[in-house]
């Protein structure tokens, strides 16, 4: 008789890796955001990644980093925590919880509470000096939002696609 496996991934590996996978959707040529919100039994809920409006073209809209505010992507991009809350169309998200692959900016942090989600488990933290990600933690440690970094695993999936 055969038993279980025991080498199948963790919660923690399936949210991250789904948020990464929906991250790999970005045109953002330096930094590519993916979002998964979960409910509190587990259960996907909703996905996003960072990119332009629905309307404003990959192809016409600035990814320049830098130059006339106008010009380049800062004003036009929708960030992936957003996205994923506005894409989830079945209510409440009070009690979920948020797996991002990059430590929310103050804006997301301000959606994030606003939603009702109470947990958030990031990857990278590349912006921790930022006056942005400072304030999502004052934001975040004031309204009780927990949050904490994903353990990399190290663990290697491999998609044949
Ligand atoms: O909370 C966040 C913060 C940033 N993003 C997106 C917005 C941009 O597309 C990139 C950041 O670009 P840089 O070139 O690294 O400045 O990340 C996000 O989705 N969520
Ligand atoms: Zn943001």
């Amino acid at each position: 008789m055969s038993s279980k496996r025991n080498d199948y991934i963790t919660w923690d590996e399936y949210f991250m890796g789904v948020a990464k996978l929906s991250g790999m959707r970005s045109k953002d040529p330096n930094t590519q955001v993916g979002a998964c919100i979960v409910s509190e039994d587990n259960k996907i809920l909703s996905m996003g990644y960072n990119g332009f409006p629905k309307g404003c073209s990959d192809d016409e809209f600035p990814w320049e980093r830098e130059g006339d505010p106008l010009e380049n992507k800062y004003l036009y991009t929708t960030h992936s925590e957003l996205n994923a809350i506005l894409n989830y169309r079945g209510g409440s998200l009070e009690g979920a919880k948020l797996y991002v692959s990059l430590f929310p900016c103050n804006e997301c942090a301000k959606a994030i509470i606003q939603s009702g989600i109470k947990t958030v488990v990031y990857d990278e933290d590349k912006y921790k000096d930022t006056p942005s990600v400072m304030a999502s933690k004052r934001m975040f440690d004031a309204a009780g939002v927990r949050y904490y970094q994903y353990q990399r695993t190290n663990r290697e999936v491999v998609l044949k696609l």
